[in-house]
This record gives structure tokens, sequence and C-alpha cells, in this order.
């Protein structure tokens, strides 16, 4: 009996034998070793190694290799293939209206991520309050603390966070910045169902309310085309004199021309961001600012949050081969998975 094909795009570094575990006698799970888009579609179609794909298991460093999984290369996909099973919780690399329209369902990996992305925005939050990235810049430059000014720096408790989107990731750095304890407010589209009362909403009609409470706005929406820039100049105005912003969602989510320009005038106190517009390359006038901590993507970053999210990513695709569903289908394919 030949057995469908699971093709990894990416390499899979933590969970091989959770891999062989799950698609024992259920999958022939290839690894996808193409060097370009060209060849990943030669060995797709009839003959190529890949051929028999039903589902595809990818991560963001694939696309070092095969681009992103854009228009182009979702509409060219023999039609055998049916799931993207994307390792995670950020899937702005893959055209899920493309996917739609072929009847592809997309899965990410929420949950797995929350620990160690809101520990870094928890750090970098940390960091911009109390300068401790400038510091430690001064004593490896040999200037021990000259560099700092503790005039500038704040202690976190009874300080108020405001968190831009609660979904799994902002909700657990509230958690965490509550043992300060901080005040925790939020605003998202909708009110968050089961959001206890410590988190306050503050809804569309109060988003102006809400950003001139922030002491320090933590973005956590994802990447869409109607999030892109979705704070603004207009948004970056509105905190008040001195406040923090991090992020650790993307970088295309916050206008960065604005964000420069308002720590160029003072009016942001720091910033902390993990993400930028076009990684890897990062702004260079960042770089000038010392009061900006500046990580290099590594949100999910630890070996534990790495072996979750590829364990969930392909478990999504094993209950897709037994059940034709799994539990992360992304949020705009859901309707298309009820009709499958
Ligand atoms: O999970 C994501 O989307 C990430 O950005 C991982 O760092």
């Amino acid at each position: 009996m030949t057995l469908p094909r699971v093709l990894i795009c990416g390499d899979l570094v933590w969970a091989h034998e959770e891999s062989k575990q799950l698609f024992h006698g259920l999958a022939d799970v290839v690894r996808m070793d193409s060097l370009d888009r060209a060849d990943f579609f030669a060995n797709l179609n009839q003959g190529g190694k890949y051929e028999g794909t039903v589902a595809i298991y990818r991560n963001n460093t694939s696309a070092e290799h095969v681009g992103v999984f854009d228009r182009a290369l979702i509409e060219a996909l023999p039609p055998g293939v049916r799931w993207i099973g994307h390792n995670g919780a950020g899937y702005d690399q893959i055209d899920v209206d493309a996917c739609k329209k072929k009847g592809i369902i997309v899965s990410n990996t929420p949950v797995a991520v929350d620990d160690a992305t809101a520990t870094t925005a928890l750090y970098l939050m940390i960091s911009a309050f109390r300068h401790f990235s400038q510091g430690e810049r001064s004593l490896r430059g040999g200037r021990w603390k000259s560099d700092i000014s503790s005039s500038l720096t704040h202690d976190l408790t009874g300080k108020t966070l405001a968190i831009l989107g609660l979904g799994g990731i902002g909700f657990r750095l509230a958690e965490l910045a509550r043992a300060f304890p901080m005040r925790i407010v939020y605003h998202s589209r909708k009110k968050v169902e089961g959001a206890p009362d410590w988190c306050e909403y503050f809804g569309q009609e109060r988003l102006d309310e809400f950003l001139g409470l922030a002491d320090v706005l933590s973005v956590h929406a994802p990447l869409r085309p109607d999030t892109e820039g979705l704070v603004s100049e207009e948004m970056i105005r509105k905190l008040k004199k001195g406040a923090i912003l991090v992020n650790t969602a993307r970088g295309k989510v916050i206008d960065e021309a604005a964000l420069i320009r308002a720590l160029e005038v003072g009016h942001l106190g720091a910033v902390g961001l993990d993400v930028y517009p076009n990684e890897p390359s990062v702004n260079p006038r960042l770089l000038d600012f010392p009061n900006a901590t500046l990580l290099p993507h590594m949100g999910t970053e630890t070996r534990d949050s790495q072996k979750k999210m590829e364990v969930r990513a392909l478990t999504n695709i094993r209950d897709f081969l037994i059940k034709g569903k799994g539990i992360d289908i992304v949020p705009e394919l859901r309707d298309l998975a009820t009709k499958l």
C-alpha cells in the first residue's frame, strides 16, 4: 500500500521521535531538500520525490530556499495537497486567501509559543523600564555604569501595562506582569470571553483612553493586511510622553518610521523590539538609540518551546490524516474546514 506523503519543509530539530510515532503506518514522511522553488515544484509533480504529498509541514526558515507560501506557490501546488501545518503562531508567510480558494487548510501552533514569547516581552519591558540592555553595553564597553542615567529609569510596580491583542501570549504576559503588581488593561476587537476581571477591557470607543493610560504598550496583534501599520503615528502620539513600546508580534504591525520619530523627539521613553519589518535586516537608525532594547526575533527560541511547536504542528497534520481536521485551524479557514 502506498502511504500518503507528509513533506517536511524546513528542518525538524527536536521532534524526530514524536514524528516517527505520530506517522507510523500512516504516512511516509519526506524531508524537502530543494534548494529553490523550481526544484520544489518539479519534485511535487508526477515522478518527483515528493509526489503524493497530501500535507506540508513548514516553518519560516524554509522560505530561505522555496520562498514564502505566497499566492504563486499555493496556486502551483498539486491538487493532492490538502493541509499546510505551519510551525509558528504567526502565519503571515502563508497566503490564506489563496489557500481558501484552493481548498487547502492551514493550521498554526498557538499555546505552544505562549510562555517563550510572553517571557521575551517581559524581558523587553523590564529592560526598557530599567535600561538593563544599555547597562550591559556600558559594562562591556569598559565604562561600568557611566552610560546610565538612573533618573530616566523606573520600577514596574504600580505601572500600567496596556496589551494590544489579548490572545494566548498577551494573556500570559498579563499573568506575569500582574505579579509586580502592574495594572493590566487590554484592547482587542472584541472583549475576550473568560478574561478575568483584573484584565480591564477597552473597546474601540475607549481606545484613546486605553492609549493614554499606558506606561507600556505591548503589541500582540497578528500581521494581516488590516493590521499592517496598526500602531500608527496617531496611536503613538496618544501614548503619554515617556511611554514604552514593546513588540514581539510582527515588525510591520508598527509604523516603524513613526516609532523612530517618536524616539527622536523623546515622546517614547524606550522601546523593546524582537521583531522588525524586513527581517533579518534591522533599520540601522534603531541602533543609534541607547534606550532601545533589541533582540533578533528570539521570541520562541527555547528548546522547550521549539519542541512543543514542532510536535503541535505535526499533531495537527496527524489529526488531519486520521480525522480530516486539526485543533489549530487558522480563523480564516475554519468555515472551509467545517464544509469538508
Ligand atoms: O510563532 C511565531 O509566529 C514566531 O514568530 C516564532 O518566533
